[in-house]
C-alpha cells in the first residue's frame, strides 16, 4: 500500500501530477471533489460556493474535516489498487490526519514554482476556463491557501519537485517518484510476506 499526497500553491502543477498518476493506472482522490460533493449535497452551486463550504466544513467539524472525509474514498480505492494519489493537501493538520492513518506508507510531494511562473501558466490555462487568472487574483488565491497553513505542510514534504522546467521534464520526474514509491511498496509487501509463518500464508 502506498499513498502519495501532493501539496502546492495554485498553478504549481498538481493537476499535471494527477494526470501522470492516472496514466500510470493509479487512482486519484481530489480533495476538492470532497468539497464539491458536499456543496452539491447542501443544494449549493459547486462552481461558486465551494470556498464557503470548505470553510464551513472546517468550522463545523474541525480543520482536518476535508482530509477525514477523503479517507473512506482513499481506502475504497486501496481495495483494488496498491497505490493512490491524493491531490491537494492544504495544511499540516490534514497531513497529520493522513500520517496518522497511513504512517510510513504516506509520502508527501511538494510541487513548487515561483509566483511569476505560476501566474503565466494559469493565464495560459485560463484564457477560456479559469475565472481566477491574472497576477492580482493569484495573490489573493495564494493568501487564501497559505491561510489554511499550506506552508507548514510544504515544509514537511518528503520530496520537493521544482516545476520550473518543461512539462515533459516535470511529467518524467513525477513518473519516477510514483514508480519508485510503487517499487518500494512492493518490496516492503514481499518482505512482510516472507516474515509471515507458512501456515498463515497458506490459509
Ligand atoms: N512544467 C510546465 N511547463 C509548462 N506548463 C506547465 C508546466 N507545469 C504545469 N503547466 C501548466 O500550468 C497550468 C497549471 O498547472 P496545473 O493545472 O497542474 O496546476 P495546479 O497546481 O493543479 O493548479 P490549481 O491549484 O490552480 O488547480 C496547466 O495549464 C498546466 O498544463
Amino acid at each position: 500500500m502506498h499513498v502519495i499526497g501532493t501539496v502546492g500553491l495554485p498553478g504549481s502543477g498538481k493537476g499535471e501530477a494527477a494526470t501522470v498518476a492516472r496514466e500510470e493506472g493509479i487512482p486519484v482522490v481530489t480533495m476538492g471533489d470532497v468539497v464539491r460533493q458536499e456543496t452539491a449535497d447542501r443544494g449549493l452551486d459547486p462552481t461558486k460556493d465551494h470556498g464557503s463550504v470548505a470553510q464551513a466544513l472546517r468550522d463545523e467539524h474541525g480543520p482536518a474535516a476535508i482530509a477525514e472525509r477523503s479517507l473512506p474514498m482513499i481506502e475504497d480505492r486501496l481495495e483494488n489498487h496498491d497505490a493512490v494519489v491524493v491531490d491537494g493537501l492544504r495544511s499540516a493538520v490534514e497531513l497529520d490526519a493522513f500520517e496518522k492513518r497511513f504512517g510510513e506508507d504516506f509520502t508527501l510531494v511538494s510541487i513548487e514554482a515561483p509566483f511569476e511562473v505560476r501566474a503565466e501558466r494559469i493565464d495560459a490555462r485560463g484564457r477560456d476556463a479559469d475565472a481566477n487568472d491574472g497576477g492580482e487574483d493569484l495573490t489573493t488565491r495564494d493568501e487564501r491557501e497559505r491561510g489554511f497553513g499550506m506552508d507548514d505542510a510544504m515544509a514537511r514534504a518528503d520530496v520537493v519537485v521544482e516545476n520550473t522546467d518543461t512539462l515533459e521534464a516535470f511529467h518524467d520526474r513525477i513518473r519516477a517518484i510514483i514508480r519508485e514509491g510503487t517499487r518500494a511498496c512492493e518490496e516492503a509487501d514481499a518482505l512482510e510476506r516472507d516474515d509471515e509463518p507458512t501456515e498463515a500464508r497458506q490459509s
